[in-house]
């Protein structure tokens, strides 16, 4: 008997989000604008599955995501959440799903902690045995206790986003959104969010969408990552897999004895610039960095070499764009 066809837990099918921008220009005359969003954006995600979705101000990342909830309804394509159409079973998804929009809070300000819990605990209808459950795991691993009698708009922004981490899965959701999860914490917090989520997708399989501009995120989160741009989906593969998308280079930073002329003669490499006896040459990320090391060390007097390698950050800054010489120095 042939194997059952499943279906990805997340699937988008050329999805598009045109939104029209009206104007008033002048007393009588009004112009109209189309803005596509979300430009026929496919992909699968697989149950369990921690994926980012990443791309730079305006790509369509937060559009994406409110289609996902049922916030939005989708003008192109086809989109399924656990075999649910959004926008057409907003409230039966709604049992499904968690969301945390890291710039807005979905407590409740007067309230202390625990009583907008206590509030979800009955709008979702959690049996009591499983909020218990799900409360207290929630409060020792994201350190909640002292807060829980705290109301919300006296905590910090740290303490805010753990709270509403907590709030978006006492109803067990199989897939968590998170929409900058990390956007304005500290150091601290930041890990701890990381930590708890890393534990949340081991322990529990909880399917993971997360919108992001901090790149540690990804890196230390994802197996995953996505990247799109003006709507359309530019990447989707390991996080280190950008580096050959972005066409990176990694630098050689070479340590001459003495100040010397630009070292311009060895094959595969590329002068970048010198400060001093320091000398930095630019290679392809992808290629390997021995044989300039022994074609520099054979021909140089050397005290010291290194090879620095590219962030992400600069490799995704890259597939953005930007001239060529304003590749070249985001790579300084
Ligand atoms: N309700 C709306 N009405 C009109 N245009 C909108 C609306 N929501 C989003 N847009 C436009 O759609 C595009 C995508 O916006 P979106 O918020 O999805 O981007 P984003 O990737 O989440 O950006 P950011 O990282 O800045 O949050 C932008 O050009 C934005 O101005």
């Amino acid at each position: 008997m042939p194997a059952p066809v499943t279906e990805p837990f997340i699937e988008l099918e050329s999805l598009e989000k045109t939104f029209t921008i009206r104007r008033k220009e002048g007393l009588l005359k009004r112009s109209k604008r189309e803005v596509r969003a979300v430009d026929g954006i496919s992909f699968g995600v697989e149950r369990g599955e921690m994926v980012g979705y990443i791309g730079p101000n305006g790509a369509g990342k937060s559009t994406t995501i409110k289609m996902l909830t049922g916030i939005l309804t989708p003008s192109g394509g086809r989109l399924r959440v656990a075999g649910i159409d959004p926008a057409r079973e907003r409230t039966r998804l709604a049992q499904r799903i968690g969301v945390v929009f890291g710039q807005r809070t979905s407590l409740w300000w007067d309230l202390p902690l625990k009583d907008s819990y206590g509030l979800m605990h009955r709008m979702y209808r959690i049996p009591d045995a499983r909020y218990r459950e799900n409360l207290d795991r929630c409060v020792e691993l994201l350190d909640l206790g002292e807060l829980l009698d705290v109301p919300v708009r006296q905590l910090s922004l740290g303490q805010r986003m753990r709270g509403d981490v907590a709030a978006a899965l006492l109803h067990d959701p199989e897939v968590l959104y998170l929409d900058e999860p990390t956007i304005g914490l500290d150091v601290v917090s930041k890990g701890r969010v990381r930590e708890f989520l890393r534990e949340l997708n081991a322990s529990q399989g909880t399917t993971v969408l997360l919108t992001t501009h901090d790149l540690t995120d990804i890196e230390q989160l994802c197996s995953r990552v996505m990247v799109i741009d003006h709507g359309k989906l530019m990447y989707d593969g390991k996080p280190a897999g950008l580096h050959a998308v972005g066409e990176s280079e990694r630098l050689l930073v070479v340590d001459l004895e003495r100040e010397l002329p630009p070292i311009e003669d060895v094959p595969g490499a590329r002068f970048v610039r010198s400060e001093g006896p320091r000398q930095y040459l630019a290679f392809p990320a992808s290629s390997s960095a021995a044989p300039l090391v022994a074609a520099v060390a054979a021909a140089y007097p050397l005290v010291d070499l290194s090879v620095r390698e590219p962030d992400i950050e600069a490799v995704i800054a890259k597939m953005y764009g930007g001239t060529r010489e304003e590749r070249r120095e985001s790579l300084m």
